[in-house]
């Protein structure tokens, strides 16, 4: 069985006359380890995927499987567990807290946890275990975004969730993410679903799903996927 089965998902938004479809009919498999990436224009859907996979919205029709489990089924209270211990997310904008360091911003997460990764491990995993005193505003956006995945990892989460991670970054510093990402996939066999608009990284990822419009227009994996270091864009 896939770790993800995401099956018929429709998520429907009415506004007084108006009815936005933005899912409809949505359906795929993720396996346990894979590092796929969902790729597509603006308002194609991608991110209320991902937020439905995470728990953070729900669907108006359809089923979400998630290691056995319907999470479309869940109440509120069994979502909140699902999120804080299943999800590891990573959004484009960090979301540290200014006034933590990065370490207890690592701590923040495993204090919540049930089988956490030591905060000093989780930032050793990311190459940063010599700032973790420091502020996030004294790391730059990539080492931002470093402890952010750290804090991630560190739940031992089931999925890794990134929603355009490198949006916020530059060119090179952007890679050296991509290329942390896909070394955890690899290293520590944890499945990463990573949304994005620039269809230039999809060589990287073992399962690319593209969408428009609300649906699946491309779900095909890649035999050989590439190593960030020979993709440019
Ligand atoms: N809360 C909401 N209420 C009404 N419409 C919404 C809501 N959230 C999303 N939509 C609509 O659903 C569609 C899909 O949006 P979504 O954010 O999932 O796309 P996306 O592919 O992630 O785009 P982007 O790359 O710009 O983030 C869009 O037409 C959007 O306007």
């Amino acid at each position: 069985m896939s770790l993800v089965e995401f099956k018929d998902v429709y998520k429907i938004y009415k506004m007084g006359e108006v009815t936005i479809n933005a899912v409809e009919g949505v359906s795929f498999n993720i396996e346990q380890g894979e590092f796929c990436v969902v790729v597509g224009a603006s308002g194609a859907g991608k991110t209320t995927v991902l937020n439905i996979l995470g728990g953070m919205d729900t669907c108006t029709k359809g089923s979400i499987i998630v290691g056995g489990r319907d999470i479309s089924k869940l109440k509120d209270k069994q979502l909140i567990e699902y999120r804080r211990f299943d999800i590891g997310f990573v959004f484009q904008f960090y979301n540290l807290v200014p006034n933590l360091t990065a370490k207890e911003n690592v701590e923040l997460a495993t204090q919540i946890s049930k089988n956490p990764m030591d905060s000093t491990e989780a930032l050793e995993s990311v190459g940063l275990s010599q700032r973790s005193a420091n502020f996030p505003a004294q790391l730059s956006g990539g080492e931002q975004q470093r402890v952010s995945i750290a804090r991630a990892l560190a739940k031992r989460p089931k999925l890794l969730l990134c929603d355009e991670p490198t949006g916020a970054l530059d060119y090179n510093t952007g890679r050296q993410i991509l290329k942390l990402l896909q070394e955890t996939c690899r290293k520590e066999n944890m499945t990463v679903v990573l949304i994005t608009h620039n269809s230039a990284i999809t060589p990287m990822a073992d399962h690319i799903i593209k969408m428009r419009s609300g649906r699946v227009i491309m779900d095909v994996y890649n035999d050989e996927p590439k190593n960030v270091e020979e993709i440019e864009w």
